[in-house]
């Protein structure tokens, strides 16, 4: 059923391309609420030609935009985190409806969304170069901190809004034009940010979504073979990643990319065992269990390890799975049926391999088609899929480990290296877990760490670039040094 929304306009009716809302198409693609599969509303199902549009105005807008002072690409990002805070419910409404997850997680996910905005802000008028003393005593050197040019941006559905704001609040307060193509599944929160930028006259050209359902590829390939596009920014699986590289290839395009996970979480024998569980539990059903960042396999020391199962388990079972908007839930629905098939096929390999069942989850179609209760697995092993692989679902996966060598090894093991938890008293235990493990982010006794002010991003094949802090503009500038020869020398 739709939720009543205080400003109905929110819920756009196209794609914002020059300042434009294109609602004509050729045809049109429908957007479904994953907890009923009712038809939330139709858009355009934009092709080639409507990104080489995109493309067109955003390069022209360039040309000005990237001369205004960091002032005012400030007061713009101000103004639209301002927005977002006061229509907090809609936006967060809008998520509920088009990705599944509960309301309360949907109010965090907005306000973390405009919290990049809010941050970018701040760190706009705060662009630095640098004096460097030369080689030669006749030059002087300096160097200059420059916007790179009109942005790719390609997001995925599980974080409708803040993968958006993540990229584009550093690309705006660089000084730089965006070009979003959300994803399919969750396009409205996208646009709902275009609306507030519409309301806030940012210059046309600026910020532009594309939408797309059957094109998608094709868009793609422009956007990376495109000589206006300067970067492209993707956050989604590393599958995708590979071929927008790929494809970048001929344009040398510069590159940052947010890409799949597989986390540990690490719990060590002198942890505070009931913070271990419940941080445990913040990170594996976040979205549940649908974030890149979500725990994907608990290594627990021997001597605490069985207390854990059973403490872990008793948790999880008070979990209520619902309609997002139910606030009497815990949890949402999974997006679709590949997410669903997916979680499936790791418990079956699990269970083949000699995992235990602690609490049997499993699809709840009294609830819909997406709705999945958590699965909790002891006695899982390295030689299973969910050891290799990331979930991306409601399966707790949970492994014993004696030795830091062995789980410092097993942690290391997988082609990811996004985020990785450590829970422990011992500070040496801190220290040696985040020298070694091969992870871009190292959370340690806490299990919730995304913050605007913290760079993240990943190593291996979770991929590159950092986003949020003071690094994440770095991505949107281009560093020039100037030199300055042959000053007179009195
Ligand atoms: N590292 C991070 O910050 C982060 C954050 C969220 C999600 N993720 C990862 O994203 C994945 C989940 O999202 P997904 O399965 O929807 O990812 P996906 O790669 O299938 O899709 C992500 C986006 O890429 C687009 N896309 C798909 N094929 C494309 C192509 N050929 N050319 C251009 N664009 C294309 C999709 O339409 C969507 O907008 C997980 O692996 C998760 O870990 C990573
Ligand atoms: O899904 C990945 C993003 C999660 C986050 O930023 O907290």
């Amino acid at each position: 059923m739709a939720p009543k929304l205080n400003l109905p306009e929110l819920l756009c009716k196209g794609a914002y391309i020059n300042g434009q809302w294109i609602t004509d198409a050729k045809s049109k693609f429908q957007v479904q609420d994953p907890a009923t599969l009712e038809v939330i509303g139709e858009l355009p199902d934009q092709g080639p030609d409507d990104i080489d549009i995109a493309i067109e105005s955003a390069s022209a807008a360039f040309t000005t935009f990237k001369k205004t002072t960091p002032r005012e690409r400030s007061k713009y990002l101000r103004d639209i985190y301002n927005l977002m805070i006061e229509n907090v419910d809609d936006l967060a409404k809008i998520i509920t409806w088009e990705n599944g997850k509960h309301i309360n997680e949907a109010i965090g996910e907005i306000k973390y969304a405009a919290s990049y905005f809010e941050w970018y802000a701040e760190e706009a008028p705060r662009i630095y170069g640098t004096t460097i003393q030369p080689t030669n005593p006749t030059n002087r050197v300096f160097t200059m901190r420059q916007p790179v040019g009109v942005c790719g941006i390609i997001t995925p559905w599980n974080f409708p809004s803040a993968m958006i704001t993540r990229k584009a609040a550093a690309a705006i307060a660089a000084g730089c034009p965006v070009i979003i193509k959300p994803d399919h599944q969750t396009p409205y929160s996208a646009l709902a940010l275009a609306y507030f930028f519409d309301k806030l006259n940012l210059p046309k050209g600026i910020f532009n979504i594309v939408l797309s359902k059957s094109h998608v590829p094709e868009i793609g390939l422009k956007m990376c073979e495109s000589t206006k596009i300067k970067k492209i920014s993707f956050t989604g699986s590393t599958n995708i990643g590979k071929i927008l590289m790929k494809q970048s290839a001929s344009t040398l395009k510069k590159l940052s990319f947010e890409l799949g996970g597989n986390a540990p979480i690490v719990v060590f024998d002198d942890a505070d065992i009931n913070l271990a569980i419940s941080q445990s539990i913040a990170s594996k059903f976040r979205g549940l269990g649908q974030t890149c960042v979500c725990a994907n396999r608990l290594y627990i020391q021997q001597g605490i390890y069985d207390k854990f199962v059973e403490k872990f388990s008793k948790e999880v079972s008070k979990f209520k799975v619902g309609n997002g908007f139910d606030t009497s839930c815990t949890h949402g629905c999974l997006i679709n049926q590949l997410a669903i098939d997916k979680v499936k096929d790791h418990i079956k390999d699990a269970l083949s391999k000699g995992a235990v069942v602690k609490i049997k989850g499993g699809r709840d179609d009294s609830l819909g088609p997406n709705f999945y209760n958590p699965t909790v697995l002891s006695n899982c092993t390295q030689d299973m899929k969910v050891a290799k692989e990331e979930t991306f679902g409601p399966l707790a996966a949970i492994f014993k480990f004696s030795d830091i060598e062995d789980v410092i090894h097993w942690s290391n093991d997988v082609e990811h290296g996004l985020a990785s938890y450590v829970f422990s008293k011992d500070i040496n235990n801190i220290y040696i877990m985040a020298e070694n493990l091969e992870y871009g982010m190292i959370s340690c006794n806490t299990g919730i760490f995304t913050d605007s002010s913290i760079p993240f991003g990943g190593v291996k094949e979770s991929g590159f670039g950092r986003e949020g802090s003071l690094h994440g503009i770095d991505d949107y500038t281009i560093l020039k040094a100037v030199t300055i020869g042959n000053i007179p020398q009195i």
